[in-house]
């Protein structure tokens, strides 16, 4: 069994708010000053809860230019209409696009590793796509699995409109196929951000057929879904799939830990990005 350090961070401020807010609410003497304490402290954690993304975005650079009118037409598109025309798979919610931070840090690594060859598996919008496009060299490209033509129509102008649109190659249609099928060059960053319970399938295909880069990076998206590998499903809002997403990426996560072909550290970025390469 491995030691580990003790760290101190913001959610385990939060976490000792919680508890000791918990430890007086269990008191069978709560006066109205143990009451006026807790909710003090639960306001606190609230607050810093309610604001480490907001202050990890206003402190971090914001994707290239370009991105934002991307980001509007995502939050603000019809997508109720599209789903009811049979125009997309599945009930889009905004929520999907990874967003500027998450992007620019995919892009970022992009450049770290020197990487020419990308390899996105699940584009919808393509935030993240517009954000590694932009950070790769004039004879960069990356390549996106995407189930939906429909996301293509709508982001291809703006990828025209932030000049990198030469630099992203679309590939519709089931993610699985194609990496079964592939026979080209590895790539150097692949990003796995598409449906939750397909994950293993992805992985174990990229590792099998060799299709990443021997120094290239594996990011995989939502690996701690919502916390429910954490909570092992308990969630007092949760859906069936959300479970049932929870689930599978719990599994992924011990699958890929045992995996003795890789190295993985787990970021707790937004909803959580493993950070893999070959060992
Ligand atoms: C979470 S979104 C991707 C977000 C995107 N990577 C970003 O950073 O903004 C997941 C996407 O995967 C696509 N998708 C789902 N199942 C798929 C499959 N089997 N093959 C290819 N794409 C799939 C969905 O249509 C959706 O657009």
């Amino acid at each position: 069994m491995s030691e580990v350090v003790p760290a101190e961070t913001p959610i385990l401020t939060v976490s000792r708010l919680v508890e000791a807010s918990l430890d007086q609410l269990r008191s069978p003497s709560l006066t109205d000053a143990d009451r006026q304490s807790v909710i003090g402290r639960l306001e606190l954690a609230n607050r810093l809860l309610n604001g480490l993304d907001p202050y990890l975005d206003s402190v971090s650079s914001g994707g290239p230019p370009g991105l934002q009118p991307l980001i509007h037409e995502t939050i603000h598109h019809d997508w109720a209409r599209a789903y009811q025309e049979k125009k997309v798979s599945f009930k889009v919610n905004p929520s999907w696009s990874a967003g500027a931070y998450e992007g620019s840090f995919v892009a970022l690594v992009a450049r770290a590793v020197g990487a020419k060859r990308v390899l996105e598996i699940g584009m919808f919008t393509g935030t993240t796509t517009l954000c590694v496009a932009s950070s790769l060299p004039s004879d960069g490209k990356v390549v996106c699995l995407e189930i939906d033509q429909y996301f293509e129509d709508l982001a291809r102008p703006y990828f025209e409109k932030a000049g990198v649109s030469s630099k992203i190659d679309v590939k519709v249609g089931k993610a699985l196929d194609f990496l079964q099928s592939y026979n080209g060059e590895p790539f150097d960053l692949i990003f796995i951000d598409a449906d939750k319970t397909g994950y293993l399938g992805y992985f174990n295909a990229i590792l099998d057929r060799g299709l990443l880069s021997k120094n290239g990076v594996l990011l995989v998206d939502n690996v701690l879904y919502k916390g429910l590998p954490i909570t092992d499903g308990l969630q007092s809002e949760s859906t069936a799939e959300r479970v049932d997403n929870g689930g599978a990426l719990k599994h992924f996560n011990q699958v890929v830990r045992q995996d003795k072909r890789v190295e993985v550290c787990v970021l707790p970025i937004r909803d959580g990005v493993s950070f893999i390469m070959h060992k």
